[in-house]
């Protein structure tokens, strides 16, 4: 995906994607992880996420990144919240307590970037890319997160022939040949969404999708 193709969704404000309340498997699933403790999170291609607040909120210092400056200014805005801007090169830093937004390129990170990271939660990243990108996505993410850091992978799967992504279908055997080699994968739960499911029917998913919730630990 071009990066032009998200500056125009966040212009136009086609952002479908966008929860304005905490995922359900965020909720459900990340004291699997995460425990009672306050690790460091990293959330990739973060949009401006509800999710962030409510890690921030629970104690966990946030690093997202997010290509669109747009996303990140709404993030804090729409909080009631003020941020320091960093500018920068190649990421700008929005700022606000120990929460930080990098606005720029997923693929500029560097392993110091992340040092201090032990948690990932991808809600809508891995997804967000085409087959093609997503090999890219999971090298990088495994050449920037530190050994023993573990993942909360939430994916959509649906019948590739009913509709175009973003988001894109990924199977739960993807997932196995992605992370498999670098991860420890534990796949904790699979949720049907049947076709009368608002999303299935905007996007015309006559057989309905199935998400699934990963835990991921990266050897
Ligand atoms: C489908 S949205 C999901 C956002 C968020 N995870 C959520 O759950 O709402 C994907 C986001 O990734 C951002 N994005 C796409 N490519 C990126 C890249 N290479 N680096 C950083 N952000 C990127 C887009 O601007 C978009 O906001």
């Amino acid at each position: 995906m071009e990066h032009e193709f998200w500056h125009k969704r966040w212009q136009r404000d086609e952002i479908g994607f966008h929860q304005g309340t905490v995922n359900e498997y965020l909720y459900e699933h990340w004291t699997e992880l995460a425990g009672q403790g306050t690790d460091a999170v990293f959330v990739p291609l973060c949009g401006k996420a509800h999710d962030m607040w409510w890690l921030h909120d629970r104690g966990h210092p946030v690093i997202g990144v997010e290509l669109s400056e747009i996303a990140c200014k709404d993030f804090f805005e729409e909080a009631g919240e003020k941020a320091k801007v960093h500018p920068g090169e190649p990421f700008t830093v929005f700022q606000h307590d120990n929460l930080q937004l990098w606005c720029g390129d997923f693929f500029q990170l560097v392993p110091d970037d992340l040092r201090h990271i032990r948690l990932v939660y991808d809600r809508a990243a891995l997804i967000a890319l085409p087959p093609e990108m997503r090999k890219s996505y999971v090298e990088h993410l495994t050449a920037v997160i530190p050994d023993g850091t573990e993942i909360l992978l939430v994916t959509l799967d649906y019948n590739s022939g009913e509709m175009k992504g973003p988001p894109f279908n990924v199977t739960n055997e993807e997932v196995y040949e992605l992370y498999g080699e670098d991860y420890e994968i534990t796949h904790i739960r699979s949720n049907d969404l049947p076709r009368d499911n608002p999303f299935a029917k905007r996007r015309g998913l006559l057989n309905g999708a199935s998400e699934s919730v990963f835990r991921l630990i990266r050897k």
